[in-house]
């Protein structure tokens, strides 16, 4: 293994990358073994959940922060000590030992040794206040539901997140799986593919608040569904598997790949369509829509802790101009009578009941009858508002509506 296919220092490459303002699957890694990647990508995502912590920590340890590269392995480190618990002697030559067989970072073994033996003393880190929701999200979700609200959507965020599984109907979970919602939950940490029932594609994983929003469509055998916004396919599967007619489309020729390979590996089928939404249309009016409109995602920060660090309010002006066209566009393909159901998987109501109610008013003959789901609440224009602070063990916030088209 060369030193760059290290996973301590792919974690570090991957944290800094993040601080350099790029999303995870953005940053470059060196080709290396699968199990390494995997560990590093763990080690990365517990440093960006903790990364306040860490600063807290090493702050005080240094007269100024090194370069990023060395200070996204103290990071990492920090995190091994203190979060994950792991033998200071080890975490400590490994990384001193990393940084020195690499010319960029050679210089600062020395500084990581002396600082990190004394992390590896530090007391009272779960005392520690968890990583804020960046400043401009958090002011906007305190106006909306108060300070103890977002508290707990920051511990929420804090909690690594179990594995959710939707089940094809028929099939039982595996041993040990609770159920949440019209889900089945797994414990953090399951190996997914040594899981019974995954090679025979009995279930697929999906948050089990991304799996309420088709269930609202209650689409029967036969029925033509529209999944715009289809990829990586968690609803189209869903919806396939309710034995609809469904087209999925996605403007990603990549992310359709992997909507084609989840299709196959659970014996699914659905027409596949790469067209931008807002240029083409379907043959025929069809009896249903499902729009999972492109959003800040801001509703995911417990699975994608490196969002904080990379949207900014600004990308949010552009997508909800973009969900306010795919509404408008998704309706007109409705049959009279027809139903579609809008939903972000976002926190802001901007990309949530704005848009539903802005809709309402754009279209007389279209009315919101969102019915009552296990988790979360209804809102005022028709929709339903889950939080990331909804159930224990913590579930994606989402924004859902179902809709229905003058008959
Ligand atoms: C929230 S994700 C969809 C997740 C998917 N529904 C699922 O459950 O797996 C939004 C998707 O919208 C697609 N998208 C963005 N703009 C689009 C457009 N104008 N037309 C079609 N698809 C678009 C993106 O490529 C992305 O795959």
């Amino acid at each position: 293994m060369s030193p760059s296919q290290d996973p301590r220092r792919m974690a570090a490459t991957l944290v800094a990358g993040v601080v350099g303002g790029a999303m995870l699957p953005e940053v470059p890694l060196p080709p290396a073994d699968p199990a390494d990647r995997a560990r590093a990508q763990r080690l990365a995502l517990a440093t960006l959940r903790n990364f306040a912590r860490t600063q807290a920590v090493l702050a005080p340890l240094m007269a100024r922060e090194p370069a990023p590269l060395v200070m996204a392995a103290l990071r990492v480190a920090t995190v091994e000590l203190l979060e994950l618990g792991e033998a200071p002697h080890g975490v400590v030559s490994a990384t001193v030992n990393g940084l020195k067989a690499d010319r960029q970072t050679a210089r600062a073994a020395g500084l990581a040794n002396a600082v990190l033996r004394r992390v590896a003393g530090v007391e009272g880190w779960a005392d520690l206040p968890v990583q804020p929701l960046p400043g401009w999200l958090r002011r906007r979700l305190r106006g909306l539901w108060g300070e103890e609200v977002v508290k707990a959507i920051e511990a929420a965020h804090h909690r690594t997140p179990p594995l959710d599984l939707s089940l094809k109907p028929g099939k039982t979970a595996p041993e040990g799986a609770e159920p949440v919602a019209s889900s089945w939950r797994l414990p953090a940490g399951v190996q997914v593919s040594a899981l019974p029932g995954f090679a025979e594609g009995d279930w697929w994983i999906q948050d089990a608040a991304a799996a309420l929003p088709a269930t609202l469509l209650a689409v029967q055998p036969g029925e033509t569904v529209l999944d715009l916004c289809a990829a990586p396919g968690g609803k189209t599967m869903q919806l396939a598997a309710r034995g609809a007619e469904v087209t999925a489309l996605d403007l990603s020729a990549p992310r359709l790949k992997r909507l084609s390979e989840n299709l196959a590996r659970t014996g699914l089928s659905a027409r596949i369509v790469t067209a931008d939404a807002l240029d083409w249309s379907p043959e025929a009016p069809v009896d249903a829509v499902l729009l999972d409109a492109p959003c800040s995602a801001t509703g995911t920060i417990r699975r994608h802790p490196d969002l904080p660090f990379v949207r900014k309010p600004a990308d949010v002006e552009a997508l909800t101009a973009l969900q306010g066209q795919l509404l408008d566009r998704a309706l007109g393909f409705l049959r009279p009578g027809g139903r579609l159901v809008y939903c972000t998987c976002s926190l802001l109501p901007e990309e949530g009941e704005a848009q539903v109610s802005a809709a309402l008013q754009r279209h007389p003959g279209l009315t919101a009858g969102t019915p009552a789901l296990p988790l979360g609440r209804a809102t005022p224009e028709g929709g339903w508002r889950l939080r990331p602070d909804d159930h224990e063990g913590g579930i994606d916030g989402f924004y859902m509506a179902l809709l229905r088209q003058r008959g």
